[in-house]
């Protein structure tokens, strides 16, 4: 698949839920292949951020817009160029690995769906567990599972929320190789984390409090900026700066 770089805008995006203000102006531009860490505490509004990218969360004001079109006018076709690994389960668990993966790929029209299912496997170095039943696997080998069914369209733009939660340190180090990995193949990547040493794997980082943006930068200029020599260190310098 031939694929575009995908350009991401956030502008003035504002959420509010009743009397809770989830996101108050978050302006973001991205053009270039990069790995963007959304980075904050419970509740900062990670989450709404990327609901609210993919359209499936409707801004109070403001506008995201992927490649020019309004998130929330976004095609089938537009979706296509998009891979989204929600934080909660949302495979089929009575269906194999490669059952779903089958799904995923028919959904998106992927014309070589065998190749593309086994390259998605191979990512996640999930090929011997391809015929298991989703329920009959672990944790950590269902989030690889949610990983490769985002992955198997080879899309432009992947929205990843909280991807590596509650996997242990191999499995987390050979998570992010694999973004690194699509990223060096053209892909935007957008992964919201609450680990903040996670968090320097990233390009890019955003963080976020109370639906507001912290900082945006490269983790050296982060850390470099409030003297600091760890994520954590310059997040809570910059808590400490607002405050
Ligand atoms: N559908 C909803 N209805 C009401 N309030 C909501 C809804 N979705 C999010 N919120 C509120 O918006 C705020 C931001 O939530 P969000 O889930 O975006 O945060 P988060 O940074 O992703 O948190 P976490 O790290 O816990 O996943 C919170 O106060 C949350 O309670």
């Amino acid at each position: 698949m031939s694929r575009v770089d995908s350009e991401v805008i956030l502008d003035g995006l504002e959420k509010t839920f009743g009397d809770t203000t989830a996101l108050r102006g978050i302006d973001l531009e991205l053009a270039e292949p990069s790995i963007v860490g959304i980075a904050g505490p419970n509740g900062s509004g990670k989450t709404t951020l990327l609901r609210c990218l993919l359209g499936v969360e409707t801004p109070t004001a403001g506008e995201a817009r992927i490649d020019g079109t309004a998130a929330r006018t976004l095609g089938a076709a537009d979706r296509a160029r998009i891979g989204y690994m929600p934080q909660h389960r949302a495979l089929y668990e009575d269906l194999t690995v490669r059952e779903n993966l089958a799904f995923f790929a028919r959904l998106y029209g992927v014309e070589n769906r065998a190749d593309a299912i086994e390259r998605a496997l191979s990512t996640v170095s999930l090929a011997e567990r391809a015929e298991s039943r989703i329920a009959s696997l672990s944790g950590g080998m269902i989030r690889r599972a949610s990983l490769a069914c985002a992955f198997v369209h080879d899309p432009a733009l992947l929205v990843l929320d909280e991807p590596t939660v509650g996997l242990d340190p191999e499995l987390r180090a050979s998570m992010w190789d694999a973004f690194r990995d699509r990223r060096d193949g053209g892909a935007t990547i957008l992964v919201s984390t609450h680990y903040l040493a996670e968090a320097s794997q990233c390009d890019q980082v955003l963080f976020l409090r109370d639906g507001r943006v912290l900082a945006f930068d490269d983790p050296e200029s982060h850390r470099e900026r409030t003297g600091t020599n760890s994520m954590e260190a310059a997040f809570l310098a910059l808590l400490e700066a607002e405050l």
